[in-house]
């Protein structure tokens, strides 16, 4: 049995707890702020496209605290964080790590969108291995414990190898990415002959990023400076005159960055394509500014925007689209903190 903590139930990372103990192979401890009296008393709802509807599911725990997690039990396995990957509360979380981490045993997963959201961490740990999962699900809380789960649960996760040496191998990196995965595979397997969901371990976790940012950098923004769902930004005229410039312009800064295989021309085709006009998807970025809720807008457009900067790469509509959600965002943090 593993023991896993798990920080952010939202709408991944209850998907997530609740596959991880579907495995059987694992216990998880979830570390809840505003429901945790709602879940303790009476578990989360899931309607889950993968797994049905389970009402009434509590992890094998759950606390209020990081303090408490770590003293219910000695040590984890795995840490795994899916809250937003907001740079405020990543540093907040970081701080508070410590406890939760055994050297040598404890690894630290992040089931989160955006690039270069490992460095945090890394520095901060330098010998625990991070590991990165980019995921495809759909999935949102309907209120404070019910789970609307509605795309499939597709994964790519793999080590993020910041560092290699003697003691800390590329295997024992690579190992922990695999046990993960082996793990949340068996949580899997009654879904997977309904619905594509898998996880799968990948080598080159920065290339996967790049390719997912070619739908966040573009869908998540724009849908989210629209205040509209994806269906429809595909049917209107945005869809040629920002959407696909907007796509092509992270493809060219990824390439830049020297992972032009991960956004090439059928991976670009694929993500214009995916989705119907009838979608009625709204991106995790614009469901947080309809809750009054800071974006994710650093780790989905200014981390690639830095690197187009560093490379010499011209980002006309995306830098343009910055500069609109960063005046957003500044609106939502400063009425948050009155
Ligand atoms: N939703 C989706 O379909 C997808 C999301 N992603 C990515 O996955 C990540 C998670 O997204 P999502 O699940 O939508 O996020 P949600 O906003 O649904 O959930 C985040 C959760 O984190 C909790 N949280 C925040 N801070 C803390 C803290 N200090 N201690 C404990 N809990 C905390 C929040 O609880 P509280 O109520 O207390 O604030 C909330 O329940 C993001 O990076 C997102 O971009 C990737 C693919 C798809
Ligand atoms: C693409 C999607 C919807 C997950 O599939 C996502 O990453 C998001 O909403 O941020």
């Amino acid at each position: 049995m593993l023991d896993i903590c798990l920080i952010g139930a939202g709408g991944v990372g209850t998907i997530a707890a609740y596959v991880l103990e579907k495995s059987q192979r694992a216990r998880v401890t979830v570390i809840l702020r505003s429901n945790y009296a709602l879940v303790k008393d009476r578990g989360f709802d899931i309607d889950s496209i993968d797994h049905g509807k389970v009402p009434n599911w509590r992890p094998h725990n759950v606390v209020s605290s990081f303090a408490s997690a770590a003293t219910d039990q000695k040590s984890y396995d795995f840490i795994v964080i899916a809250t937003k990957a907001l740079p405020e509360l990543t540093s907040s979380i970081i701080t508070e790590l410590p406890p939760l981490i055994t050297p040598g045993k404890t690894s630290i997963a992040l089931l989160q969108n955006g690039l270069a959201i490992e460095t945090p961490f890394a520095t901060a740990f330098p010998n625990t291995p991070i590991l990165s999962s980019v995921s495809m699900v759909g999935s949102r809380l309907t209120n404070s414990t019910s789970v609307f789960h509605q795309k499939a649960d597709v994964s790519n996760v793999g080590a993020h190898f910041h560092h290699v040496d003697d003691t800390f191998t590329r295997a024992r990196q690579h190992d922990a990415a695999a046990l993960f995965v082996d793990v949340y595979n068996a949580g899997l397997a009654d879904a997977r002959p309904k619905t594509n969901a898998r996880c799968l371990l990948v080598d080159d976790i920065v290339g996967a990023r790049w390719a997912k940012l070619l739908w966040n950098a573009s869908f998540n923004t724009l849908c989210t400076l629209l205040r509209i769902s994806v269906g429809e930004l595909i049917s209107g005229p945005g869809r040629d005159t920002l959407l696909e410039p907007a796509m092509r312009e992270i493809a060219a800064v990824a390439t830049a960055a020297g992972y032009g295989d991960a956004v090439a021309e059928d991976m670009i085709q694929e993500k214009l394509h995916d989705s119907p006009p009838t979608s009625t998807l709204r991106p995790s970025m614009l469901v947080d500014l309809e809750n009054g809720r800071p974006l994710e807008l650093e780790v989905i457009l200014g981390a690639p925007l830095r690197v187009a900067l560093e490379k010499g790469v011209s980002t006309p509509v995306l830098t343009q689209v910055y500069e609109l959600l960063r005046q957003v965002q500044w609106k939502l943090t400063t009425q948050a903190k009155r």
